[in-house]
């Protein structure tokens, strides 16, 4: 059991060989979590592939990975948008257009309506950095050091209307040290979001190649 996690879940098996899902990421930060899904698929380890890249922040450290992983990528500033539904009708244009067939939102800030959600109904997950039902919502890794638990961590879950309450597909747990800051902990918490992200996407695969 590695010091970062109290679970640390097996790293994705190679599953038996399917059409690859076809992914697009909605992301608005650092983009750790969409490298390692590029770098996961690049070295064969889940059948997927990067459709396109849409991302809220003109800053985001998230554009210049998918620029070096050659995945296109496209800004949706949310400012541009009078309401979230055109918000989302945009978002859901872009991802038909690149042909997306699941969406993963991995630091994607924004709520997203029925718009999105009705366009691929069960087809959207989300990456949240705590054990959900705990800690739902924005800055959950400051919610968990308020709260004081010792052992936190980081799910990722099926979308539905309601914030970060939809099914729960893959979890692990991550222990809250006595010196952790906000950004100490994230960072633990990040390594295994690599993990489960990758997880939760080679279980969908395979369970959408048994469906075909
Ligand atoms: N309908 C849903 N939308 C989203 C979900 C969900 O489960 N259902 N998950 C979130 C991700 N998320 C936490 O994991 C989250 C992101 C953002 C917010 C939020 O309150 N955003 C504010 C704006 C905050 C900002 O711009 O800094 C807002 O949208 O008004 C809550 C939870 C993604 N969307
Ligand atoms: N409420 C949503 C939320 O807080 N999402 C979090 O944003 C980070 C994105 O990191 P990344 O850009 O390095 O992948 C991740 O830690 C994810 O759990």
């Amino acid at each position: 059991m590695s010091a970062d996690a109290l679970v640390s879940p097996a790293a994705p098996a190679l599953i038996a060989p399917c059409s690859p899902l076809r992914l697009g990421v909605l992301a608005s930060g650092s983009g750790t979590n969409f490298a390692a899904l590029a770098a996961a698929i690049a070295n064969g380890e889940l059948p997927a592939t990067l459709q396109v890249l849409i991302y809220n922040n003109p800053k985001a450290l998230v554009a210049e990975r998918a620029q070096q992983w050659q995945i296109p990528s496209v800004l949706l500033n949310h400012r541009h948008y009078n309401s979230r539904e055109s918000l989302d009708a945009a978002i859901v244009e872009t991802l038909k257009t690149y042909d997306v067939e699941w969406v993963v939102m991995a630091g994607w800030m924004r709520i997203v309506t029925p718009v999105l959600l009705n366009a691929y109904p069960q087809r959207v997950i989300n990456l949240h950095p705590s054990l959900l039902p705990s800690f739902r919502g924005l800055h959950a890794v400051e919610q968990a050091l308020a709260a004081g638990v010792k052992i936190t961590g980081c799910t990722v879950h099926l979308v539905e209307e309601a914030v970060d309450s939809g099914p729960i597909l893959v979890q692990a747990a991550v222990p809250v040290l006595a010196e952790d800051t906000p950004a100490t902990l994230h960072a633990r918490i990040q390594r295994q979001e690599h993990h489960i992200l990758k997880q939760a996407i080679a279980h969908l695969a395979a369970a959408h190649s048994l469906s075909r």
